[in-house]
């Protein structure tokens, strides 16, 4: 997509006067010979097509009509046999063999510049992967997965198309126009005017025709955008459609969005259909008035006008001369025609490459501090201090603050508990410790160590997190669960899945730990796929571990199940249990209530009851006692719905 009227990951976009010339000259530098190696050949095979034409007329006016004696370009003189016989065969031979040359040039430089081009772009796209996964967790939050995958595919094949099409176009282009032109204006300059006058109007044409079918097919792309998107969400919630029968309604709005896509492309399609005839006119203009005004004087014997002989009333043009013009004339337009599609090419490819260079350049707004703290042996003290912090728009811009003065401690080994309502910033706090954002001000610690000196790695190699919806991968259940582990033992990864209230339900799958789990699992259950979760956390033994609501899909009975197994595990670290069902954190030695982004109360079960606050209008609600709740309560919780 050209620089202009692109916004996707505008903010993203290098400052780079010339991205491509900066890949090339990290990823291509290596494989210079080989892109040299091809561009040589291109030009080689270009010079051939040259060839046959200049043959031909030599042939025409020494051979078949005798006019002048026979002599070749660049060929000397002792070479060139003396009967007309062998003179001929030598052109023929000449012609063979610049064919010859021509095509083994050609296998030479696509095989080159593909390999170049392929390697360029593998190296390309595993950098911007790595750089893409580097980035923070709000890099993702505020784009979609569609978004994201398109500079990792597009962008990155851009610059491939770019490399081997329009690379080539352009040597054409200047090989072959550059060399027609040339050897024309050698022979007769005055005559290769008119031909070499329609190079410009063929590429101000061209021109033209970029800059009018551009937001064309930007009209295009959005509207294929839109349709895939609707065919999208329409595929990914077909349970939802089905269940509400909206079938009808669904396959009108794909009629409307392929209405659009329709209406786009056939006004890119009118302006495409305009303007090869026009390239054509053009060609066919030159073409005839180089027929009209070199025919009129080979058969007269004196051009048209004075202006051809530059007064030389003895000046003559040869019948080879005349059709060596009108074979070139007539050559000028395919390779022309794709000025446009280089202009475009170069455009497109620019912008996908500053995007790239952008990506690999951007920092993180959480940073992986090369010389950070190498976390050995954690305790597990956890220190929030007085942090308070807003989740950040595409611009990098705060949004609301969505934790203010959040302070407390965690001692080795405590079990934190905490609950509140929905959007209270539960899952964020604990985000926080992860360092999947930095806190806007306060201070977070783990073992007297502010996280933020903390290597990354190590941080997160120490505190494990199960979230509210764990990701499976798709593989099978054992690879699932020993995710990041690669050197387990089969007996540790039972035990981890005993841990996790999962081997039962793994033993009685069709392949048991073979199972395959589908993508993202979803072969599995929701309370399933969250005990596989817990286990690959269990497996890696971190010394904190958070837990957003792991256990939330799962029924009461597993829950309790699960909860017994995890005692042994939560003995000798610190957990932080995020949940709504309030049992599950009823034995916590601390339970943090928040509500708005504070902690409002905190203390034990018991002394959270007492307190008659929040706590225990949530308590009450879960054990069914409605009506010992307090009128303000009530009407709060139906405001917020
Ligand atoms: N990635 C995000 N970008 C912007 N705002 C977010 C993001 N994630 C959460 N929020 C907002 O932050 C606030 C706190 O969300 P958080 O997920 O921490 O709440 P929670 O207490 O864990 O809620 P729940 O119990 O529903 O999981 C909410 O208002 C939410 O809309």
């Amino acid at each position: 997509m050209p620089p202009d009227d692109d916004d996707e990951f505008a903010e993203l976009r290098a400052e780079e006067g010339n991205a491509i010339l900066r890949l090339f000259r990290e990823y291509g530098r290596e494989r210079f010979p080989t892109f040299a190696g091809g561009a040589v050949a291109a030009v080689v095979q270009m010079l051939m097509e040259l060839v046959p034409s200049l043959l031909l007329a030599v042939a025409i006016d020494s051979l078949f009509f005798d006019t002048t004696a026979f002599s070749l370009f660049l060929v000397p003189e002792s070479w060139i046999p003396a009967e007309p016989g062998p003179q001929f065969l030598l052109a023929g031979t000449l012609i063979a063999a610049a064919y010859a040359v021509g095509a083994g040039s050609s296998w030479v430089n696509n095989y080159l510049w593909n390999s170049f081009s392929q390697h360029f772009q593998h190296s390309v796209r595993v950098d911007t992967y790595d750089a893409l996964q580097r980035q923070g967790v709000e890099f993702f939050d505020n784009r979609q997965t569609g978004e994201v995958m398109s500079i990792l595919n597009n962008d990155v094949n851009q610059l491939e198309g770019f490399l081997t099409t329009n690379l080539k176009s352009f040597i054409t282009i200047l090989v072959r126009v550059g060399g027609m032109g040339v050897v024309m204006l050698i022979i007769n300059w005055r005559l290769a005017l008119i031909p070499v006058a329609a190079i410009p109007i063929l590429g101000y044409l061209s021109y033209w025709f970029v800059e009018a079918i551009h937001p064309k097919y930007q009209e295009v792309r959005s509207a294929v955008g839109k349709l895939n998107s609707r065919l999208e969400n329409n595929i990914g919630g077909i349970e939802t459609l089905k269940s509400f029968t909206t079938e009808r309604f669904e396959t009108g709005r794909v009629r409307d969005s392929s209405r659009d896509y329709l209406d786009s492309q056939w006004d890119a399609i009118t302006t495409r259909i305009k303007f090869f005839p026009s390239l054509q006119v053009t060609t066919a203009a030159a073409y005839v008035v180089v027929f009209f005004v070199g025919g009129w004087w080979v058969v007269t014997g004196s051009p048209p006008h004075p202006f051809f002989s530059g007064g030389d009333p003895n000046a003559a043009l040869s019948a080879g001369t005349l059709v060596l013009f009108l074979n070139y004339s007539r050559r000028f337009v395919y390779p022309m025609r794709q000025m446009g599609q280089i202009i475009n090419g170069y455009q497109y490819a620019e912008a996908a490459g500053e995007r790239i260079v952008g990506l690999l350049d951007s920092e993180s707004r959480v940073s992986a501090d090369a010389d950070g703290i190498e976390l050995d042996e954690v305790d597990g003290d956890v220190v929030f201090d007085d942090v308070d912090f807003a989740y950040r728009d595409e611009a990098g811009e705060a949004e609301e603050t969505v934790l203010r003065g959040i302070s407390f401690e965690a001692d080795a080994g405590d079990y934190v508990g905490l609950v509140g309502p929905t959007g209270a910033g539960k899952s964020t706090t604990m985000k926080l410790l992860l360092r999947f954002y930095d806190p806007d001000s306060g201070t977070i610690s783990l073992d007297g160590h502010d996280v933020a000196d903390v290597d990354l790695r190590s941080l997160r190699e120490h505190v494990g997190y199960v979230s509210q919806e764990p990701y499976l991968f798709y593989g099978t259940v054992a690879e699932n669960i020993a995710y990041g582990v690669p050197d387990y033992d089969e007996d540790e990864l039972r035990e981890a899945a005993e841990t996790a209230g999962a081997h039962e339900f793994v033993a009685d799958l069709e392949d048991g730990y073979d199972t395959m789990v589908g993508e993202r699992g979803v072969k599995l259950s929701g309370g399933q796929r969250q005990r596989i979760a817990l286990a690959r956390t269990v497996l890696r033994d971190p010394d904190v571990l958070v837990l957003d609501e792991a256990t939330s899909h799962v029924d009461n009975e597993t829950e309790a199940v699960i909860q017994n197994s995890l005692d042994a595990l939560t003995e000798d670290r610190t957990v932080f249990a995020i949940a709504h069902r309030l049992s599950t954190v009823r034995s916590a030695d601390h339970i943090l209530v928040m509500d708005d982004g504070e902690i409002v109360e905190r203390g034990s079960h018991e002394s959270l009851i007492d307190e008659e606050g929040l706590y225990a209008n949530l308590w009450r609600v879960q054990v069914g006692e409605m009506e010992a709740l307090p009128r303000d309560f009530v009407q709060r919780s139906l405001e917020a719905e």
